[in-house]
């Protein structure tokens, strides 16, 4: 199966998903599979991406996965494009905007990934698209106590009965609508 990990670039989702491999996950990086497949349809020069063909990328990314029914992680801002059920990460704009900073952004970069997290971009898109949403809060912690959170919803997910961990973890705890600059 499928477990999407999605959130505005900077939130943390490739540093979780190497500390997830690292305890045996198997993890797929979306964006790497994109360029290194040239699974896009044309290149964006002005803001430094490509646009993906996800027709193509969601017929890729099905075919590595095959039948396998371990669990794997999709590691990408376009997760939940692909994956039924997803876990957003979520960094209060502040400490985004460090995080983004200190990756040398272009101060519009920085802004627009930043107002995308206030305005709860990735999460209301992957409310509208996937069956089930989690929701995981960094700012102020490390990576190691995300994955702690994240392997605590995937047993949650591969039990059967995600009860409890959904309670705990369920879409809409943020509001940063006020922290537009
Ligand atoms: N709680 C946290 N979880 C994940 N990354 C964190 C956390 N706190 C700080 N970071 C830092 O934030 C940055 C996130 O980068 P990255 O993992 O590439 O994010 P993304 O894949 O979402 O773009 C890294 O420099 C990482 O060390």
């Amino acid at each position: 199966m499928i477990i999407g990990l999605t959130g505005t670039p900077g939130t943390g989702k490739t540093s979780v998903c190497r500390i997830l491999e690292a305890h045996g996950y198997r993890v797929i990086h979306m964006n790497e599979l994109i360029k290194s497949e040239h699974l896009y349809s044309e290149v964006d020069e002005e803001r430094d991406t490509v646009v993906a063909d996800m027709d193509r990328v969601f017929s890729r990314v099905c075919e590595l996965v095959g039948d396998d029914s371990d669990v794997t992680i999709l590691d990408s801002h376009m997760a939940h494009h692909i994956a039924d059920t997803v876990i957003v990460l979520r960094t209060a704009p502040s400490e985004l905007t460090q995080r983004l900073k200190a990756r040398s952004y272009s101060k519009s970069k920085v802004q627009e990934n930043v107002e995308a997290e206030c305005l709860d971009v990735v999460l209301v898109e992957s409310v509208e698209w996937c069956q089930k949403v989690y929701e995981v809060d960094t700012t102020g912690r490390n990576a190691e106590d995300v994955v702690e959170d994240v392997e605590k919803i995937i047993s949650g997910v591969l039990s059967g009965d995600d009860t409890l961990v959904y309670e705990q973890y369920k879409p809409g705890s943020f509001d940063w609508s006020e922290e537009i600059f």
